[in-house]
């Protein structure tokens, strides 16, 4: 399944890149003027291949999934949170249900690898597709097997399908897990070779002593693990989360379906850098909803050359921060299909 998505992931029509570009010009303001709105605009097209893109309903998909470096207290929450903030979500209660609702999105959870059972009528709110009950303790052991990695990956993939088979025209990508920011952390210092003390952060909201507990987690993690930056699915697999290979096959399964796909926080970007990684094409439908104050975020954002939409110094996940976003989409799809032109309008061209 990863390499028949991997294989439809198309590059952008640069010649419908110009033509939305000329079409922009001509709408009634200055060249430029509407500045990253038109960008926007043109990715948009581009992800769709259509001029006038449209991006309403959004699909939100929240790949939710524990870890087993949770044990190693590097959290300022217990592992068992995951599993209560599964039926929060299935009860409504979130904040991502909130920015769902507010946006008209059909919202799907997914268990991807929760520990310990949910109950029945959580269980029959959200999609149940656990490749195992929580990774494997990454100080210690690698996280996943290739075989789990990959399997987490075609859930993601599937889950990206169904949205868009439901009509869904982006995808916003979230995620829950506690101690994902951990996974996400050391995966990212693997693969971008950066120093620990510029990646790790305070996650959920830990002290000092803790952080310094983290980073100590971490390296032993990078010390013990054989990882190989330019093996993604094997770096995937040794540090990664259940959940975060989950988000990387929504990306592949979306870009694959032609929708623009908006990235939230530390881990959905670290999740769209291994995602870059196994397939380089992927980059153009990627579009950063918001720069976290998690540190690592800063360095995911700048391996990938991504400038995000918003700042609103959030540090939640869950898609949050790319669903706010959301509405700049909307408008940038508004204001080609809307705008008049100099022509429609009547107003004469710049002398
Ligand atoms: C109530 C609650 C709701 C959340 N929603 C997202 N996260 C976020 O926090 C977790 C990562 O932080 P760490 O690595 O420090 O555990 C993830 O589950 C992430 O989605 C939450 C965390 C909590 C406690
Ligand atoms: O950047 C994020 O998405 C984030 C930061 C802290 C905790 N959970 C998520």
């Amino acid at each position: 399944m990863l390499s028949s998505t991997l294989a439809a992931i198309r590059e952008p029509d640069s010649a419908l890149a110009e033509r939305v570009a000329q079409h922009l010009d001509n709408l009634t303001k200055p060249p430029g003027s509407l500045g990253r709105l038109e960008r926007l605009a043109i990715e948009l097209a581009l992800s769709q291949d259509e001029a006038l893109p449209r991006v309403s309903p959004p699909g939100v998909l929240v790949f939710a999934a524990d870890h087993g470096v949770a044990a190693e207290g590097v959290s300022a929450f217990p592992q068992a949170v995951t599993a209560q903030m599964v039926a929060n979500f299935a009860a409504g209660g979130a904040a991502i249900n909130v920015f769902a609702r507010q946006h008209g999105a059909r919202l799907e959870v997914i268990d991807v690898g929760v520990a310990g059972e949910l109950p029945a009528e959580v269980g029959r709110a959200v999609v149940t597709a656990r490749v195992r009950s929580g990774t494997r303790n990454l100080a210690v052991e690698d996280a996943m097997t290739r075989d789990e990695a990959e399997a987490a990956i075609a859930v993601g993939i599937q889950a990206a399908e169904r949205a868009v088979a439901a009509g869904c025209r982006c995808l916003i990508v979230g995620e829950m897990g506690i101690a994902n920011t951990t996974a996400s952390s050391a995966l990212l210092a693997a693969l971008c070779d950066a120093s620990l003390e510029a990646v790790v952060g305070p996650g959920t909201g830990i002290d000092a002593a803790r952080l310094a507990h983290k980073r100590e987690v971490i390296a032993r993690a990078l010390d013990g693990r054989r990882v190989d930056a330019d093996d993604p699915l094997g770096a995937l697999a040794a540090l990664g989360g259940l959940e975060i290979a989950a988000m990387v096959g929504a990306y592949l399964g979306g870009a694959a379906r032609r929708v623009p796909l908006l990235v939230d926080g530390l881990i959905a970007t670290v999740a769209a850098l291994v995602a870059c990684r196994l397939c380089p094409a992927l980059r153009p439908y990627l579009i950063f909803g918001h720069r976290s104050r998690e540190p690592g975020h800063e360095i995911a954002l700048a391996d990938l050359d991504a400038r995000p939409l918003l700042d609103l110094e959030l540090r939640l996940g869950e898609g949050s921060g790319a669903a706010l976003a959301f509405p700049l989409l909307e408008s940038a799809c508004r204001l080609l299909a809307e705008m008049a032109t100099f022509d429609q309008a009547g107003i004469g061209a710049a002398p």
